[in-house]
């Protein structure tokens, strides 16, 4: 089966050349991916998409429910990735984490409308712990890719419990970030009557409200955009995107098709990376030197990727007044977010 066609793939894709496919497949090397929360409104449509990714060869799908069943559903997609699904019982998450190089994690529960993301953590913040422990255990060197909310605070939580083990390699774990990045483009194109794929817009900071900070200004097609209403309009839905979906469904989940597309397209420039394709950039919620200083040690910029994950985290770079200002109110309550999961795990190890 050949892979999906679509040219929002570039899109996604903040800094490289724009390519027409879901999934560019440029290397001979392969990869086993495990997901984690894999029966989810996420994991499905995310591991039926890893399933029709050329570069996956190994599919572990691990739930708490339906793992197996959904791993036989998709099994039956005629593409090479050999999928198994893994329920908690025989051991069965260190089962699917055996031999995974990527391992994606979207298990936890999803906002219902007046929610924020931090309204998770107190759900979330010990499932991930929980998984990142058995992670470090079987698969130490594997890159782990999170998706689970409230993303500010579980990619620090797993930072953590990867120290503790002493198997931290930053340059190994990436908060999810691309669906603000999707919307971005998304939304700019429509005003622009530009063409999506062609319609790329740096997102930075985090992956909530305020802790998102689109840099419009960065794109080819900013000047659609005057600063004043408008402007403060399309920042606030790519900012909070997310409630329109939540709204949109009524109290029966998040996004999680938009997402199953934004995880599998940036597992995708992973794997590339990791085979040795050159100049692959995504935006990603890293531990990042940038704002160290002002006491965030996780922040999303754009990223090129390489063999070892995290090859070199770029600065912001030139940005308005306005976006200065999106990023002073960024950083307190990105920091306040980061610690809040510390500060957890070290009370909750
Ligand atoms: N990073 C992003 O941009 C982004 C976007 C959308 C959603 N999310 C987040 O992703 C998470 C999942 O969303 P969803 O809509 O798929 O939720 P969902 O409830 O549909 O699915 C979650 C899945 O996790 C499983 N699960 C729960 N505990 C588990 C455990 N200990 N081990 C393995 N699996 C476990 C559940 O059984 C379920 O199948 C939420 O926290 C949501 O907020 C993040
Ligand atoms: O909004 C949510 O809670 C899910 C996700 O973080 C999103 O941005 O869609």
């Amino acid at each position: 089966m050949l892979a999906a066609r679509s040219a929002l793939r570039a899109s996604m894709r903040s800094g490289a050349a724009p390519s027409s496919r879901l999934f560019s497949s440029s290397a001979i090397n392969n990869k086993a991916v495990a997901v984690l929360g894999a029966s989810g409104g996420i994991g499905q449509p995310l591991s039926l998409l890893l399933k029709n990714d050329p570069l996956v060869t190994k599919l572990s799908l691990f739930d708490i429910r339906l793992a197996p069943g959904v791993a036989a559903d998709i099994g039956h997609v005629n593409t090479p990735a050999v999928t198994t699904g893994y329920g908690a019982e025989d051991n069965g998450l260190e089962k699917a984490l055996e031999g995974a190089e990527l391992v994606v994690i979207p298990a936890g529960v999803p906002r219902k409308p007046g929610m924020t993301r931090d309204d998770l953590f107190n759900t979330n913040a010990s499932i991930v712990r929980d998984l990142a422990k058995a992670a470090a255990k079987v698969c130490p060197k594997a890159h782990l890719l999170i998706i689970s909310n409230p993303v500010n605070s579980t990619v620090p939580i797993v930072a953590e419990v990867f120290k503790k083990a002493g198997v931290y390699d930053p340059k190994r774990l990436f908060g999810v970030t691309t669906l603000d990045v999707t919307r971005a483009s998304t939304f700019l194109s429509g005003i622009a009557s530009s063409h999506p794929a062609e319609t790329i817009v740096p997102c930075v900071g985090g992956h909530s409200g305020p802790t998102i900070v689109p840099l419009l200004s960065q794109a080819k097609q900013g000047s659609a955009v005057k600063a004043g209403e408008f402007y403060e309009k399309l920042v606030h839905r790519i900012q909070y995107g997310g409630d329109e979906v939540v709204k949109a469904k009524v109290s029966a989940g998040s996004a999680t098709l938009s997402m199953a597309y934004a995880a599998a397209v940036f597992s995708n420039s992973l794997i590339r990376a990791i085979n040795g394709e050159g100049n692959v950039v995504e935006c990603t919620y890293v531990d990042s030197p940038l704002y160290k200083d002002q006491g965030v040690d996780f922040f999303s910029s754009k990223v090129t990727l390489g063999p070892e994950g995290v090859k070199e985290i770029h600065p912001v770079g030139q940005i308005t007044p306005e976006e200065e200002k999106l990023l002073e109110a960024c950083l307190p309550e990105l920091s306040k977010n980061i610690k809040k999961g510390v500060q957890w795990v070290s009370e909750n190890p």
